[in-house]
């Protein structure tokens, strides 16, 4: 028999949050625009970097809630994206659209400004895409001066279908965690809708997910949505308590 907490039939009588929904989101997530009121305050408020690759916007989706989770929990957030490492030539036989132009391209020194990380991604083969992969490449400096060691960090990504590899893509990060010396962080069971099983959904105890679908048709919903605000606010929770500590 199951524990108790897992052997629900349904998932109406789990605890619920409230949370800020996607169509109260403004358009754009640009990153001058503060999306909601933080729930506490702090004397210094730490900042959180919520970096991404997307090619289709499914995890960029991901990461304007992953953002609002962040700052309602009374961090400071700033989206970037990573550079892209495929040709105009090969974007374009791909039907990928052109990237967000608000959302800034990360550098390797810039994570030096921050004080935790969360990482979206979109699987490739059940494991972190090259783009990346790419940046996490270009962060030898870091490994060499200790400069990241002690700062958390979390993943979150998207696959096509159930058992794409949601999984293994954030395992496959924890090597780059580990070597410089950061602390990989976790969703767990924080959000008790990871165990809903009325609807299909992305996510798991190793981060937000979401599930685009064969032909990338499918969009984050708002159960997704509401583990990724969840994932934000745990993360900035946790990172406010680091930096005070
Ligand atoms: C080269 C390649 C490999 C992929 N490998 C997988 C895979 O192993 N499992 C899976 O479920 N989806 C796979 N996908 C689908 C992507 O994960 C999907 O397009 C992505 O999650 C959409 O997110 P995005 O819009 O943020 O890019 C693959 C896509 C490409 C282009």
């Amino acid at each position: 028999m199951l524990p108790s907490r897992m052997s629900s039939q349904s998932n109406k009588n789990l605890p619920q949050r409230k949370f800020v929904r996607m169509s109260q989101l403004p358009e754009s997530h640009s990153d001058k625009i503060l999306l909601a009121p933080p729930i506490g305050s702090t004397a210094r408020r730490p900042m959180v970097f919520v970096i991404y690759y997307s090619m289709y916007g499914h995890v960029a989706k991901l990461a304007s809630m992953i953002r609002v989770g962040v700052e309602r929990a009374g961090c400071n957030c700033r989206v970037f994206q990573v550079a892209e490492t495929l040709s105009t030539e090969v974007l374009t036989k791909m039907h990928v659209p052109s990237k967000n132009q608000e959302i800034p391209i990360i550098t390797p020194t810039q994570l030096l400004e921050a004080d935790g990380f969360l990482f979206g991604m979109p699987t490739r083969f059940g494991t972190a895409p090259t783009q990346m992969k790419a940046f996490f490449d270009a962060c030898g400096a870091h490994w060499l001066s200790d400069a990241l060691s002690s700062k958390p960090a979390g993943v979150f990504f998207s696959t096509a279908t159930l058992g794409g590899g949601q999984e293994t893509t954030a395992l496959s990060c924890v090597p780059f965690f580990t070597h410089l010396g950061m602390i990989f962080v976790p969703l767990g069971y924080k959000n008790k809708l990871l165990m809903n099983m009325d609807e299909i959904h992305g996510g798991s105890p190793y981060g937000a997910g979401t599930l685009a679908g064969a032909q990338g048709e499918r969009h984050p919903s708002e159960l997704e949505l509401q583990i990724a605000q969840t994932q934000g606010i745990e993360f900035g929770k946790l990172v406010l308590k680091l930096v005070s500590a």
